[in-house]
């Protein structure tokens, strides 16, 4: 491929060097780059990509991409001097897959908590209304039925690209992905087409990365501000910051609700632990996820189903046969008559949201008992509000560790501890070992009461000083759940 061919779209604010080349790869690390490859120099959190051109250019690369043009200029090679790298490496990585975004409906979910439910589903029920479709998301990618691995939430230009081209080589007419607040700052998706865009709701989050939830809203919103003309920017009414998302987008504004008035409106019948009932568009439909909160993710799915032009009875009928996501309020077998569940909740909202589910459908005598902890290297405000969420909302609680990377576990526990009141510090126990919480909670428990393992849900490892180590929730859980008397 020639480099000219792969420069449509890039605003450039220098070059040095001929653009009639040709290029063998496109790479942002230099650790990676081969003869003829183009590198970007990013400016990362820990490095400088600049500081590695040379030793790019020793390695064989043969086109730099930078924002500086840089002292010292080598005639072999192409210099490329751009605003910002992060987005001509989107634009770029975009041309040399061929534009795989434009080929596809791709529709984008954005929001704090629900994005994996969210994309699932519509890909599951994609899926069974018979289209080849692709998924882009947190616990994993799927092209139709075959599973890759995901490494992030929204991966990065390259991978994202790569993955999208794979899925119109397979025929695929729609994509389903997870658009997260790092990837919009880090300019991961710029150069895609989008037919549409979802947002589920914004809380406190990664205020470690965003520094003040203002940053942390306008880099959701700026998601639709970026949509085009003709797609369609869906929003969740209820949620405080929901219509703030709409305000600058050109693309079609559409609400969904279980409050508020929307286009697509939802109301709770019934909340059970067997599943909701719920209306929909004067429709009554029983559906297998649990939870309020779900309503408002099967809003926002069967919105999104509508915009894209399905049939209603169709789109409600395959909903109604449809699971979550994995680790998503996951019940876990046992014939101990206790209910065990796994739930992903990592943040304050989320595990709120968790708990107050169950205590909406509880009978009223069983105990909750949740196992509960906070990762390291991470937001350290959540702390003590997890731990005084849980207490609120528990009979008992057990703070544990959830990968500690390079902190102290015992450090990460005493700041949960400042959050619990005087008057809950009587049911919460502290047990760092997360198997030794398990089991503990399992032994307090009786028949009928519910055991609730937030922050983990699918993921099946403890991150510890950079290592990780095998740990499944569900696995243990079921394991000690069957072998208490
Ligand atoms: C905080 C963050 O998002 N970091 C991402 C970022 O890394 P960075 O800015 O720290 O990069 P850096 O190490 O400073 O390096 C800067 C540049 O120099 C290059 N470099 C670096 C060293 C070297 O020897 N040679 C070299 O060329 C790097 O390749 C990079 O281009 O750019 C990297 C390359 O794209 C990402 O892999 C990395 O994601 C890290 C691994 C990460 O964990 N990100 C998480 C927080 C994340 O993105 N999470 C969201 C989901 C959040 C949620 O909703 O839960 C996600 O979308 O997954
Ligand atoms: N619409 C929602 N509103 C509030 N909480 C939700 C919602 N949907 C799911 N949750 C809770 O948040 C947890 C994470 O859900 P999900 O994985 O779908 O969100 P996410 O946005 O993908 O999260 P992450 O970005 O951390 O991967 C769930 O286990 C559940 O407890």
């Amino acid at each position: 491929m020639q480099l000219q061919d792969v420069l449509y779209g890039v605003a450039i604010n220098n070059l040095v060097g001929k653009t009639n080349r040709v290029i063998s790869a496109l790479t942002f690390d230099s650790r990676e780059v081969q003869r003829g490859a183009v590198f970007f120099a990013v400016k990362g959190t820990l490095s400088d990509g600049h500081t590695f051109i040379n030793q790019t250019i020793a390695a064989g690369a043969t086109v730099i991409i930078c924002e500086q043009t840089p002292a010292e200029i080598n005639p072999e090679v192409t210099y490329i001097v751009v605003e910002n790298t992060s987005v001509a490496l989107g634009i770029m990585a975009s041309n040399y897959y061929g534009n795989p975004s434009s080929s596809l409906k791709l529709v984008g979910i954005t929001g704090t908590n629900g994005k994996t439910t969210i994309a699932t589903i519509l890909f599951k029920l994609f899926r069974s209304l018979g289209f080849h479709t692709g998924l882009i998301s947190t616990v994993q990618n799927q092209v139709n039925d075959k599973i890759i691995p995901a490494t992030h939430t929204t991966p990065n230009p390259l991978a994202l690209n790569q993955l999208l081209k794979q899925m119109v080589e397979l025929g695929c007419t729609y994509c389903f992905m997870e658009v997260s607040s790092h990837a919009m700052v880090q300019h991961r998706i710029e150069g895609l087409t989008f037919a549409g865009g979802v947002f589920s709701n914004i809380t406190h989050d990664h205020l470690d990365f965003h520094q003040t939830f203002d940053n942390y809203i306008k880099a959701k919103k700026s998601f639709f501000d970026s949509l085009p003309k003709g797609s369609f920017a869906l929003t969740n009414s209820d949620d405080k910051n929901g219509m703030v998302m709409l305000q600058n987008t050109r693309a079609s504004k559409k609400t969904y609700a279980l409050k508020q008035l929307a286009d697509y409106k939802v109301s709770i019948i019934e909340n059970r632990f067997s599943g909701l009932n719920l209306e929909i568009d004067h429709t009554d439909v029983f559906f297998k996820l649990v939870g309020s909160f779900n309503a408002y993710n099967l809003a926002a799915v069967y919105g999104t189903a509508m915009l894209l032009g399905q049939d209603k009875l169709q789109v409600l009928t395959l909903l109604s046969n449809l699971t979550g996501a994995e680790g998503r309020f996951e019940e876990v077998p046992n014939s101990k008559q206790i209910i065990g569940l796994v739930d992903y909740a990592h943040t304050p909202d989320a595990v709120q949201n968790v708990l107050s589910t169950i205590h909406d459908i509880r009978k009223g005598t069983e105990q909750v008992i949740t196992v509960i902890g906070c990762g390291g290297d991470r937001d350290k405000t959540k702390r003590p509000v997890m731990a005084q969420v849980a207490c609120d909302w528990s009979d008992k609680v057990i703070l544990t560790s959830d990968n500690p990377r390079t902190e102290d576990p015992h450090q990460i526990l005493a700041e949960m501890e400042v959050g619990v009141s005087p008057t809950n510090r009587r049911k919460t126990l502290t047990i760092a070992d997360r198997k030794e919480a398990i089991k503990t909670a399992c032994h307090l428990a009786r028949p009928g009461d519910i055991i609730l393992i937030a922050g983990k849900g699918h993921e099946k490892y403890q991150d510890i000083n950079g290592v990780k180590y095998h740990f499944d929730d569900k696995e243990v859980l079921m394991e000690q759940l069957n072998l208490i008397s």
